[in-house]
């Protein structure tokens, strides 16, 4: 059974329609790249899946469950967590906090016990700042633990993000142009990193990404989308190869085959 499947996934705002008739799905353990221009309905996508935009029409289904009318917060605990074009971090709080801002969620204790600063609660504390260490360890950020989240430079900010969505402990990840701002050397750790996640985790992964080489080394199968609408839904050599997707994409002149 496939994990995430769109079926006819309509978005109208007003007169725009910015996502037309989208249908595709996605196995277990897949990553698959969702590219196109500007203003072609990627994030929009992203807020359709996560509850943050309802459809116009359609139906969106995670492991066999329509969740098509849930909320953001029931669909985070379904399994489904996102990283944000524009960063979304807690700016003041520190690098840690942040990751501690998701895992309260697993603070086992009430609000006297935490007044009191109980023997249960310094303990329970302790787990889960050993907890948010080890997220930051995975994306190579626990010497920054302390500093404040907006000190850190454009590229580890995206990767304290990424950080926070796995601190949810997410089956599906959507990611939303990591690499943005990030340059060559930095897009080709952030390749690294996803690699690790996605088999440390075991995830599925949802990227959208302007980077064509991130994607074409991290995504077997790439899905284009045009004003809205599916252009082609192939591998990334059917991708690369389709005079459409050159034409509406990537450029006629466009030729990278490695990865
Ligand atoms: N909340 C909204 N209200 C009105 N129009 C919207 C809204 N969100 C998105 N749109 C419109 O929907 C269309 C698709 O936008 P979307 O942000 O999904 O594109 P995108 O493919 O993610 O683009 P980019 O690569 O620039 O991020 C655009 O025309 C956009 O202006």
């Amino acid at each position: 059974m496939a994990l995430l499947e769109l079926k006819g996934v309509t978005k109208r705002f007003g007169g725009i329609v910015a996502v037309k008739d989208i249908s595709f799905a996605l196995e277990q353990n897949e990553i698959v790249g969702l590219i196109g221009p500007n203003g072609a309905g990627k994030t929009t996508i992203f807020n359709l899946i996560t509850g943050v935009y309802k459809v116009t029409g359609g139906k969106i289904f995670f492991d066999g469950k329509d969740i098509t009318d849930l909320d953001p917060v029931s669909i985070v605990k379904c399994g489904i967590a996102r990283t944000f074009q524009n960063i979304r971090l807690f700016n003041k709080l520190s690098v840690i906090e942040n990751i501690r801002t998701v895992l309260f969620r697993e603070a086992d204790y009430n609000m006297v016990e935490a007044l009191f600063r109980s023997p249960k609660v310094t303990k329970i504390e302790k787990q889960l700042v050993e907890k948010a260490m080890e997220y930051l360890k995975v994306v190579e950020l626990e010497e920054y633990a302390n500093y404040r989240a907006d000190s850190l430079p454009y590229g580890l900010q995206r990767k304290l993000e990424i950080a926070r969505a796995l601190a949810l402990k997410p089956r599906l990840l959507l990611l939303d142009e990591p690499a943005a701002g990030m340059n060559p050397e930095e897009s080709l750790m952030l390749v690294d990193l996803i690699r690790k996640v996605k088999e440390r985790y075991n995830l599925t992964i949802i990227l959208i990404e302007h980077h064509m080489d991130v994607v074409m080394e991290l995504c077997p199968r790439i899905i284009v989308i045009n004003f809205g609408e599916m252009l082609i839904d192939g591998t990334k050599e059917e991708v690369q190869s389709d005079p459409r997707v050159l034409k509406a994409y990537l450029g006629e002149e466009y030729t990278y085959v490695k990865g």
